[in-house]
């Protein structure tokens, strides 16, 4: 009988937040001697985590903060010890165009916007818009019975259309750059979904139940974010290292099979592919990837995951002189259909005032320095946009600025940066799709998926789900080893 293998050897595809926390996870719980293997197909660790250098700084031109609300990340940077390289940000708060006026966004009183009182909402919905959010108690109760419903859609019928369009939509725009009526409410806010099915049939009684209890008086708020000074790409850096994985750049993977005890990979040039022969897989790509990975093994996960859209951004990032009136806002997100005073149409969709925001990007640096702004551009669907060339876009989003702000100064640095097919659209029945390739990928040993699709597309959310799927692969290669291990079995 052959020595059955001693020391695993896993394959992490995918070399984000997600592949990364997993193979951190992989090594703290199967010791040092298992082998993992991360490859991942550009020549960079950290999928959406980017930080680059702007104006003669570290500046992210991908996500820029996490929640700290969630403990996900919290407890990460607390087992990497790297706590104290964390920040939060100033108090200037979120604001929001729309009807064509720019106002601050109604933080403490919605949940992404969906009121839990109507107070929440006065000076951002006409009288008018206000008044049928007051009603909507009396209306008829509405009931899912369990199923899903378009969240942009549940809105429009009972709050009118006001609420979703100038409040809703904007937001989800930003976390998704998704369209509101075509996301879906069970997946995007779940707990809004369970206060639904569990209330009494108003939409505004639900969310009030999910509100966080008044501040006392005098009582400061805690930070919804936090980032790292350095930027987020010290999160892959201290992750990286902390995972003691062999990391492999630049090699797409073409096709994963069944191996004889395992897995088999071919990656890396496809007219002479590598082999990589593995016991177990752990893959945390863009779901476009693993539907074409998954497609022979396991071909009910493709088909699902083939049915989860991803939608597409560009950040063009502006370092401006610091003279330049940047108000004092954390940013503010544009509503679909907002125009300038000429008639042009908004090309962004948001803006973030980094050095609003964050103290260590503004007040806390030299008054010389450039005032770093990030403007967002890309909803769904939206293809002609991203196709315009950098300078174009950087045109935009200046003549954009402008209208906004009045800043019309030349930047002093620029860049662009895109992000194809960056953002998984969760769509009505989206938790049904996660469900199917969950369960497929059940019946299948030595595999576990991961990553922005499914969970939740924030930082904490990945960071949940791939230190659980990394946990579930790790039980199963124990006790397999365990099981073939003659001395012990
Ligand atoms: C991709 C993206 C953009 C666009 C591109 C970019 O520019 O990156 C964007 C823009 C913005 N988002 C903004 C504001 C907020 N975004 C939030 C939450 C989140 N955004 C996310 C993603 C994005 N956001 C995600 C994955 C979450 C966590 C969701 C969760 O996991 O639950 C929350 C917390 C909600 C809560 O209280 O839960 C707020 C208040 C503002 C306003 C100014 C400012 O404050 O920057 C702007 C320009």
């Amino acid at each position: 009988m052959t020595r059955p293998q001693q020391v695993p050897h896993i394959a992490v595809i995918g070399g984000g937040v997600s592949g990364l926390t997993a193979a951190y996870e992989l090594r703290r719980l199967l010791g040092r001697a298992a082998r993992i293997t991360v490859l991942e197909q550009s020549r960079r660790l950290g999928g959406k985590l980017s930080t680059a250098q702007l104006g003669g700084g570290a500046f992210d031109v991908g996500a820029e903060a996490f929640l700290v609300r969630r403990p996900e990340v919290l407890d990460l940077l607390g087992d990497l010890g790297a706590m104290s390289e964390m920040v939060h940000p100033t108090t200037a708060g979120p604001t929001v165009r729309a009807g064509g006026r720019t106002v601050p966004m109604p933080v403490g009183g919605t949940v992404q916007g969906v009121p839990g009182s109507v107070e929440a909402l006065h000076g951002v919905l006409s009288e008018q818009a206000l008044a049928t959010v007051a009603e909507e108690p009396a209306a008829p109760p509405l009931r899912l019975g369990g199923g899903d419903v378009s969240l942009g859609r549940m809105l429009r019928a009972r709050f009118g259309d006001e609420l979703t369009d100038r409040l809703v939509d904007p937001m989800l725009g930003g976390v998704y750059a998704g369209d509101a009526d075509r996301l879906g409410l069970r997946a995007t806010m779940p707990a809004l979904a369970r206060a639904i099915d569990e209330g009494d049939g108003s939409v505004l009684h639900a969310a009030a139940t999910l509100l966080p209890p008044a501040l006392p008086s005098g009582a400061v708020r805690q930070p919804v974010f936090g980032t790292l000074r350095g930027g987020l790409i010290r999160l892959i850096d201290r992750l990286a290292e902390a995972a003691g994985a062999t990391v492999r750049l630049g090699l797409p993977v073409h096709a994963l099979t069944r191996g004889d005890v395992g897995w088999r990979l071919a990656f890396g040039a496809v007219p002479s592919p590598e082999l990589l022969e593995v016991d177990a897989v752990l893959l945390a790509v863009p779901p476009p990837a693993a539907r074409r990975l998954l497609a022979v093994t396991a071909p009910a996960a493709a088909t699902a995951y083939s049915a989860i859209d991803v939608a597409s951004t560009v950040v063009v990032s502006l370092a401006l002189p610091p003279s330049v009136p940047l108000p004092d806002a954390s940013g503010v997100l544009i509503a679909r259909g907002e125009r300038h005073d000429d008639g042009t149409d908004f090309t962004a969709k948001a803006f973030t005032f980094s050095s609003r925001k964050w103290g260590h990007l503004g007040a806390d640096r030299d008054p010389s320095a450039p005032l770093l702004v990030r403007g967002s551009i890309g909803r769904f669907g939206e293809i002609e946009t991203m196709q315009r060339d950098d300078d174009e876009l950087i045109g935009a989003v200046r003549a954009d600025l402008a209208e906004l702000t009045g800043a019309r100064a030349e930047p002093v640095d620029t860049l662009v940066t895109r992000w194809g097919g960056a953002l998984p659209q969760y769509g009505v029945g989206h938790i049904d799709l996660v469900r199917r390739i969950r369960a497929e990928v059940a019946g299948l040993a030595g595999l576990e998926v991961t990553g922005a699709a499914f969970d939740g597309i924030g930082l904490a959310a990945c960071v949940g789900g791939a230190r659980r799927a990394a946990a579930a692969l790790a039980a199963e290669l124990t006790s397999t080893t365990i099981l073939r291990d003659p001395v012990r079995g």
